[in-house]
């Protein structure tokens, strides 16, 4: 399956990662931004007849509306499938008192963690936090910050650990991007009355939960390098951009001949 094989698809979902796969990635997640190519290529996908884009994230929901500057049609998948915003509706994470009090026990062990490693930082989510190792100068400091940090979530006990570029990532939900993209699917073939093919792209091993749910007739990207499940590659966010871009124009043609 290639571009030019779900770009016929009859009811497309295009299944986005965020940072790394339509944003470059950059030292502070705060300054991320979507490439005016990938935006412009997002926008004619949006506005195609039975065609929907959804971003598909670990950053936290508020972060991922900002960013992507969501409108009231987004359909919004934050902290790696947690929280959910469709169409304004909001499914967020309701903590349980267990939740929070194991939540408090690991935000104190990983402040003192980070603190004692020059450019290590914390990102508090909404179900867990990122330790992020980006900016730490003394790179033989990063494997035993990540090592102490998965020793206190065990010790606690019940955080699913991730590792993403440069962060390493505790949830106190075992929910993943794969069951996120399960969602949308489902969620939009009932609306539209019939199956929808998935494209859906990342670029980092939390992606491969996503493409580990696509099945014959959907697409999987994978940007940059790294072991993947996905059957198709390019080389970066830029290249990225410019498949959508293909994606656009082809499915742009087969809306105006019918
Ligand atoms: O699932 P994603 O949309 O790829 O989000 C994964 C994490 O992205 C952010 O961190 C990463 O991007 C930062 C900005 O480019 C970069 O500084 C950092 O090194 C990366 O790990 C975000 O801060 C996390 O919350 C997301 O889980």
């Amino acid at each position: 399956m290639g571009v030019e094989s779900i770009a016929a698809a009859e009811r497309l979902l295009v299944a986005l990662d965020f940072d790394g796969t339509v944003a470059p990635l950059v030292d502070d997640p705060s300054t991320s931004r979507v490439t005016p190519a990938a935006a412009e290529a997002i926008a004619r996908l949006g506005a195609l007849p039975a065609t929907w884009v959804a971003f598909v994230s670990g950053r936290p929901l508020a972060s991922l509306a900002q960013l992507t500057g969501a409108g009231p049609d987004a359909l919004l998948i934050g902290s790696h499938g947690v929280e959910v915003s469709l169409r304004g509706r909001l499914a967020d994470a309701e903590l349980s008192d267990d939740e929070r009090a194991r939540m408090a026990r690991l935000e104190a062990a990983l402040i003192e963690l980070v603190t004692a490693v020059p450019g290590a930082r914390l990102e508090h989510k909404p179900v867990g936090y990122g330790v992020h190792t980006r900016l730490v100068e003394r790179t033989e400091l990063v494997a035993p910050l990540q090592q102490a940090a998965r020793e206190a979530a065990d010790a606690i006990g019940g955080f699913t650990t991730r590792v993403g570029k440069d962060i390493v990532e505790f949830s106190v939900r075992a929910v993943n991007k794969g069951d996120g993209v399960r969602m949308l699917r489902e969620l939009l073939a009932d609306e539209a009355g019939g199956p929808v093919a998935v494209l859906y792209a990342g670029d980092d091993v939390t992606d491969e939960d996503a493409f580990a749910v696509l099945g014959e007739g959907d697409l999987g990207v994978k940007v940059g390098e790294g072991p993947t499940a996905a059957t198709a590659r390019v080389a970066d966010v830029e290249a990225f951009a410019t498949l959508l871009s293909e994606l656009a124009t082809v499915r742009e043609a087969s809306a105006r001949s019918l």
